[in-house]
């Protein structure tokens, strides 16, 4: 572990980060080791591990050394965590109107002005990152192409974004500062803060971590601090993630600007696809109202394998990889295709009256999955025409072309191992 006594200073006027260039990282390589150094100066225990620039994930970390399971990797007492500032918050008359997220990104928005917090700060991603990567900052020419899923978690960004500013933009106008100001704030906090005694924090190091479902580390949160310990062994080399928690990939692209990598063999656990654009407009309005009065009417999904396998094309296990309609989506079918006795048998008792009618929920519904899964052969096609002429916007695209592929091999692997 690097342990450098010397302190060259990390320029973190409020136009740093904010600046649209992404390319901090390249410019100051050795901003992690002086970061590290920082942090352990003031108490932070750094075991077997060190930040990396990793290709395609901005810094994380990576083990050192061959680490045993349970083992202490990090730990950061509480004292070290970015708290919001309850003296700030009352002074600017915020302290009960502003949500938890708005409370700490207006403290460290005044806290980034003062220049405070300049070596931790150099490490985060830029105001340029966040805008290429996250979809709330995507030109509509791109947003075009934004699968239906992923809109509904993007209003809901969007309505809590507004509804923060809102909150907070006498306060930020009165210290001469931005809404680009408060919206870089904004989205550190929403991207690398964790909950702690009830409120929104960031913590150093930790935040370096970047996700994985089944993460070879997790993260455990006391009153005196975090610790990161191995879930399990790790060997030298191999990065240090945790599960941010159990997100769709649409969740994942709208809140954290990413789209995990997933083969056919190989979807997160977590993922699911999205389908009431698919199937809310089939049903009447009389369905419709059925599935209100019994709490099914939306979130109709399809559901990742839980248990994906690792394997090759040929893998014997891979029948076993299918995507299956959730609970909801099975009621809701078959209140369009059964009678109301046999539906609301189903609903209460999860199977069905006289014979399984699995089959007539997928006949019903595969016209429509295999318009969607046309419409995703579509968009990608017209998003790798545009990846070509759009450069300026490669990010957004990567992640659209990841998605949509990931929506057409989960419709078609739910189609496969329904056909008979
Ligand atoms: C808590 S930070 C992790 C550290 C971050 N990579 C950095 O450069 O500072 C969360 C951000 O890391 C990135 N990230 C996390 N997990 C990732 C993954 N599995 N693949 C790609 N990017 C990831 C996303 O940009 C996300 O918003």
């Amino acid at each position: 572990m690097f342990r450098s006594t010397k302190r060259a200073r990390v320029s973190a006027t409020t136009e740093g980060p904010i600046s649209s260039s992404s390319s901090l990282i390249a410019s100051a390589p050795d901003k992690h080791a002086l970061f590290t150094s920082w942090a352990q100066d003031r108490g932070i225990t750094i075991k077997s591990a060190a930040a990396k620039v990793l290709p395609g994930r901005g810094a994380g970390l990576i083990a050192t050394k061959n680490i045993k399971s349970k083992s202490s990797i990090v730990s950061v007492p509480s004292t070290m965590l970015f708290k919001p500032d309850t003296k700030v918050l009352k002074r600017h008359a915020l302290d009960r109107t502003a949500s938890p997220q708005a409370k700490l990104a207006f403290s460290l928005t005044v806290a980034l002005a003062e220049g405070n917090l300049a070596e931790w700060s150099s490490t985060w991603p830029t105001m340029g990152d966040f805008e290429a990567s996250m979809p709330m900052f995507w030109p509509e020419h791109v947003l075009a192409h934004l699968p239906s899923s992923v809109a509904a978690p993007l209003a809901r960004q969007r309505t809590d974004y507004t509804r923060d500013w809102a909150c907070v933009q006498k306060a930020v106008k009165s210290l001469g500062l931005s809404e680009r100001t408060f919206g870089y704030a904004w989205c550190i906090a929403n991207s690398r803060s964790f909950s702690w005694k009830g409120q929104m924090v960031l913590c150093p190091w930790v935040d370096y971590m970047n996700h994985a479902a089944k993460g070879s580390c997790e993260v455990i949160v006391g009153e005196g601090g975090f610790e990161v310990k191995a879930a399990g062994d790790v060997a030298e080399g191999e990065e240090l993630t945790f599960a941010y928690g159990a997100h769709s990939n649409d969740k994942l692209l709208v809140h954290y600007g990413f789209v995990p990598e997933s083969t056919i063999h190989h979807a997160s656990p977590d993922d699911e696809i999205r389908l009431d654009h698919v199937i809310l407009p089939q049903l009447s309005e009389h369905v419709k109202s059925q599935l209100q009065d019994l709490g099914y009417l939306g979130s109709y999904a399809l559901l990742a394998p839980e248990n994906p396998c690792s394997g090759s094309s040929n893998c014997s296990k891979c029948g076993a990889q299918v995507w299956e309609l959730c609970f909801k989506t099975q009621v809701a079918i078959r209140a369009a295709v059964l009678s109301c006795n046999e539906w609301e048998y189903f609903a209460t008792n999860g199977e069905d009256l006289v014979e399984d009618q699995s089959h007539a929920v997928f006949e019903w519904l595969r016209p429509f999955l295999d318009n969607y899964r046309l419409e995703a052969d579509r968009e990608m096609s017209a998003i790798n025409r545009l990846c070509i002429t759009d450069k300026e916007k490669a990010a957004a695209w990567a992640s659209l072309d990841t998605r949509w592929q990931q929506t057409r091999n989960a419709i078609a692997a739910h189609l496969e191992a329904n056909d008979m």
